[in-house]
């Protein structure tokens, strides 16, 4: 059987990753790994950081939990950490981009306290995610999608799809 593409869907907290991966999962049975969640089931951390009151991946364990299921193709990544995963396990980078002034609204809605509002406002501003992805993969395989409206959710995961079935074209092909 022809293999699956790997997917990561990136951007910035609040920007949408685990609303489009949702959706994406179910809509071409690929499996949707949420990195913050894997880390927080198997330990992955290695550090307090007392000022974000968050814990810092250790991504060296986290690589070894999903070496072996990732390898074998067939996931969508979601993590706003894009650039730790070999280039030879990724096939196509999504990078997610929400307006600030919207993006506010959503991490304040989390409940976010300021510190961790405003460091996430200034990352989307001077677009680290996309240049640490633009930096780390090959610039065809990264592409930059907006993720503002509701129904952009629809018509990137429609995007996306297309792609999938696009890339397992062209892989059934080379394979002959
Ligand atoms: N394109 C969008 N338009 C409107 N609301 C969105 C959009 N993408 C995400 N949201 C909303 O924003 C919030 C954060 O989305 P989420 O998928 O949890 O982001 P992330 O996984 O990147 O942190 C959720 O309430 C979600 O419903």
């Amino acid at each position: 059987m022809a293999r699956k593409p790997n997917i990561i869907i990136t951007g910035t907290p609040g920007t949408g990753k685990s609303t489009h991966c949702e959706m994406l999962a179910e809509s071409t049975g690929l499996k949707h790994l949420s990195i913050n969640q894997i880390a927080k089931d198997n330990n992955c951390y290695d550090s307090y950081d007392e000022e974000l009151k968050s814990w810092t991946v250790d991504e060296d364990k986290l690589l070894d939990t999903i070496e072996e299921d990732v390898k074998k193709g067939g996931h969508i990544i979601d993590w706003h950490v894009c650039d730790v995963f070999p280039k030879s396990w990724v096939d196509l980078v999504v990078v997610l981009r929400t307006d600030n002034t919207i993006l506010y609204d959503r991490l304040k809605a989390r409940g976010y306290s300021d510190n961790k509002i405003e460091e996430n406002i200034d990352a989307e501003i001077m677009q680290v995610i996309l240049d640490e992805a633009q930096d780390a993969y090959d610039q065809e395989i990264v592409i930059e999608l907006r993720s503002d409206q509701h129904e952009e959710v629809e018509s990137n995961v429609e995007r996306i799809t297309a792609w999938i079935e696009q890339w397992q074209k062209d892989n059934e092909e080379s394979e002959d």
